[in-house]
């Protein structure tokens, strides 16, 4: 174990600097290794690693680390972590002194759309504090919600200096690898380069079919005098190798019926310590529409065979989720390659990526394609987003590559700060990289410059929406389809454009037919969101507007089954409680049918609907069915502990619930102080909203409001 510093860690000056990052789409690992990147240009001995690669780096001999880490799911941290936080938790049981030789920074990226903001790092900071290591630096914390750049930004132009007290800096020229380079400052911002950019999308070519305009008002740019505050452009590390089309290790042509990343046998074969999770090749076997044909969305439900998959057999239950290997759309890539003047038979070509020098790393979605090489169009389907939001890096880098200064320049003033509102309208927009190409023609960045920009292609997890049984082999899951139109103001003001956009998985979903297989994958449950087991009589209530209903699904299948089979009579087993909330009662109750029969059979013992468009004066949305019930709910809650699951969307209804929820503990206190050990305030004799949100948030801690939310 290496000496130990003193608490305020000034007097150990370390050799090594070591960055961390834990990322479910890729933000916090691009933003963690250009970290890395500069602090190796700044004179540090530096090293970057995926936190669950703990042991290959020795963590617990690190003494001096930077940590960046993403929170995900309901502040989850991100899947490429979960090794690490099994070791840190054995590490500093009942000892505060086993990270005392550590000391640390860490960046959190979260939003504070979701109500557990930036969870992860937060955890993260409380259990190494908890075990005797020392912040070097404050805590950051991003929102992905407004804009990630404002805090990260500063917080690293701050790391510096304090990176500099707890680590050695060899002396090299530190101004250059600076936050915004001075090059990034524009000789000439004349009104010429301003005004209103419409890519007019008029062309007939199948590039142009598979690109939508954007509308940018880029008059802001008339009063400046130079273009200041862009990001730090990050370096190219990528080199593209061509190699012989018969080489052995291309991927050979896949089956007809098989529709996943040629290279899915290494995903499969890779080594993971809960085999489960392993990814497999599940068959599609039907899809049902559970809206009618006049329902504002589409929800399917798909059915997967599992057959072959022995190494899930028996392991998941209602309540799990998986992933779905999903590529992006033929047309967009195909649009792409073309945008970037790569013909077919270039496409097609197997090539390798290659580190530029050894000292750099590609990001973890490239890394494969060092040693397996594939084509570029296969790269761009499977392994790079691009309809990822853009970031402002990337349109610092791309600004690099245009011909005309007009180009660059609103390029550059979009990754500025005096650019954020013009940035933000961009995301709005949610361009695909193929869009945001055409609204800057004459940037033409290289193919592997524009692959090592792009976050990597995350797999889409779905709820299982049925139980296992004895005899099923198969996954259900419910989705919407998701297509929508963004509406942007036209040139002239007075019309408005309607901006196509679509979910990469659910429409490729869609489309697929009866027998394809798709690659799967059964994902951890973390936050333990399962019918509670055995003898547990606790009452259950589920809130699960939507699709948000699709784990209860499966947790009634899973009582319905337990009733037939133990035989015990429904007024016998716990109370379950459902609230659904959807549009119309007509078009759009999924299960509609499932669910009547088994509140008429006792399996389902109390039904609660609301349907936000059905003007009948009853309950607008879940949370309003809930207030109406509020003294029974809390009731349950405070007097029979019962286990309170809620699933859906993150930012409306996830939010919103836990608000009512709040409100609701708040308005109880008063009636019923005796549930509450403190009530903060005398005069009301009730519970602040803060005091209640703790009591949730301590539900959470102890499982017994579990909540699994999604964006
Ligand atoms: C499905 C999903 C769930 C999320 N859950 C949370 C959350 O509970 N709390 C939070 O602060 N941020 C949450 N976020 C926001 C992410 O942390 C944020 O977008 C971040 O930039 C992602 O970084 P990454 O790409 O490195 O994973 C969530 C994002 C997604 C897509």
């Amino acid at each position: 174990m290496p000496n130990a510093s003193d608490s305020s860690g000034a007097d150990f000056v370390d050799s090594q600097v070591t960055f961390l990052y834990a990322s479910q789409t890729g933000n916090a690992e691009s933003i963690s290794y250009n970290m890395y990147e500069e602090a190796a240009k700044r004179g540090f001995n530096a090293r970057w690693h995926v936190l669950d690669d703990h042991e290959k780096f020795g963590f617990n001999e690190v003494q001096t680390a930077v940590f960046v880490v993403s929170t995900t799911g309901d502040g989850d941290p991100p899947d490429n972590s979960a090794r690490f936080w099994r070791i840190l938790r054995k590490a500093t049981r009942g000892k505060s002194t086993a990270y005392s030789h550590l000391r640390y920074a860490i960046l959190g990226l979260g939003d504070t759309n979701y109500s557990n903001f930036c969870n992860t790092a937060q955890r993260l900071d409380k259990q190494l504090l908890e075990a005797g290591a020392t912040a070097f630096y404050p805590k950051g914390l991003a929102d992905d919600g407004t804009g990630l750049e404002e805090v990260v930004e500063s917080w690293i132009e701050g790391l510096w200096p304090a990176l500099a007290r707890v680590a050695q800096c060899a002396p090299c020229e530190v101004a250059e690898a600076s936050g915004s380079s001075k090059a990034d400052v524009v000789s000439a911002v004349s009104a010429g380069l301003a005004g209103l950019a419409l890519d007019s999308n008029t062309s007939t070519s199948s590039s142009s079919s598979a690109h939508q305009p954007l509308v940018l008002d880029f008059r802001a740019m008339e009063s400046l005098k130079a273009i200041t505050g862009t990001p730090r452009v990050p370096s190219a590390v990528c080199e593209m190798v061509s190699v012989d089309g018969s080489a052995e290790n291309t991927a050979p042509p896949l089956a007809k019926d098989l529709t996943c990343p040629p290279w899915y046998a290494a995903l499969t074969d890779d080594s993971w310590d809960d085999t489960s999770l392993a990814p497999f090749l599940a068959t599609l076997q039907s899809t049902t529409q559970l809206t009618s044909p006049e329902a504002l969305k589409r929800t399917l439900l798909v059915e997967l065979s599992l057959s072959g998959a022995d190494h899930v057999r028996g392991s998941w239950q209602a309540g799990d989720s998986f992933n779905i290997y999903a590529p992006n759309d033929e047309v967009l890539v195909r649009g792409l390659l073309e945008r970037l003047a790569v013909s077919a038979g270039e496409a097609h070509r197997p090539v390798a990526l290659q580190k530029r020098d050894a000292a750099i790393e590609l990001p973890t979605h490239l890394a494969r394609f060092a040693s397996a090489p594939a084509s570029l169009f296969d790269i761009l389907l499977w392994a790079c987003d691009v309809c990822a939001a853009p970031r402002k890096q990337t349109l610092r880098a791309l600004a690099d590559h245009c011909a005309e200064v007009i180009d660059r320049d609103r390029l550059l003033f979009l990754s500025s700060r005096q650019g954020v509102a013009v940035f933000d309208e961009l995301r709005r927009q949610a361009p695909t990289t193929l869009d945001l190409l055409h609204a800057f023609p004459s940037c033409h960045p290289p193919v592997e410059r524009l692959l090592e920009l792009l976050p990597p292609l995350a797999p889409r997890s779905y709820s299982i929406c049925n139980a296992p049984t004895a005899t099923t082999d198969s996954w259900r899951f419910a989705f919407n389809v998701v297509e929508y139109c963004i509406q942007v103001e036209g040139p002239d003001a007075s019309s408005m454009l309607p901006l196509r956009r679509r979910g990469v998985c659910t429409p490729w979903l869609e489309r697929l037919p009866c027998a394809q297989r798709i690659l799967v994958a059964k994902r951890r449950n973390v936050s333990e969101f399962r019918m509670p087991a055995g003898p547990d009589q606790r009452p259950i209530i589920m809130v699960g507007p939507g699709t948000g209903v699709a784990p209860f699904i499966g947790f009634l299948e899973q009582r319905a089954q337990h009733l037939a089979t133990a035989g015990v009579s429904p007024e016998a087993a716990p109370l379950m409680w459902l609230f659904f909330g959807c549009r119309s009662r007509q078009h759009d109750f999924l299960f509609s049918t499932q669910i009547e029969q088994w509140q008429s059979e006792g399996v389902l013992s109390r039904l609660s609907t609301c349907f936000s468009r059905d003007s009948l004066g009853g309950p607008k949305y879940v949370q309003h069915a809930m207030a109406q019930h509020e003294d029974e709910l809390m009731d349950l809650l405070l007097t029979q502990n019962a286990l309170l699951f809620v699933c859906g969307d993150a930012k409306g209804m996830g939010k919103d619930v836990n608000d009512a929820l709040a409100d609701m503990l708040c308005r109880y206190s008063s009636k019923h102080p005796e549930y509450f050990d403190v009530l903060a305030d005398v005069d009301t004799k009730q519970l602040s909203k803060v005091q209640a949100l703790q009591v949730l948030m301590r539900w959470s801690t102890e499982r017994r409001y579990l909540r699994d939310l999604w964006a």
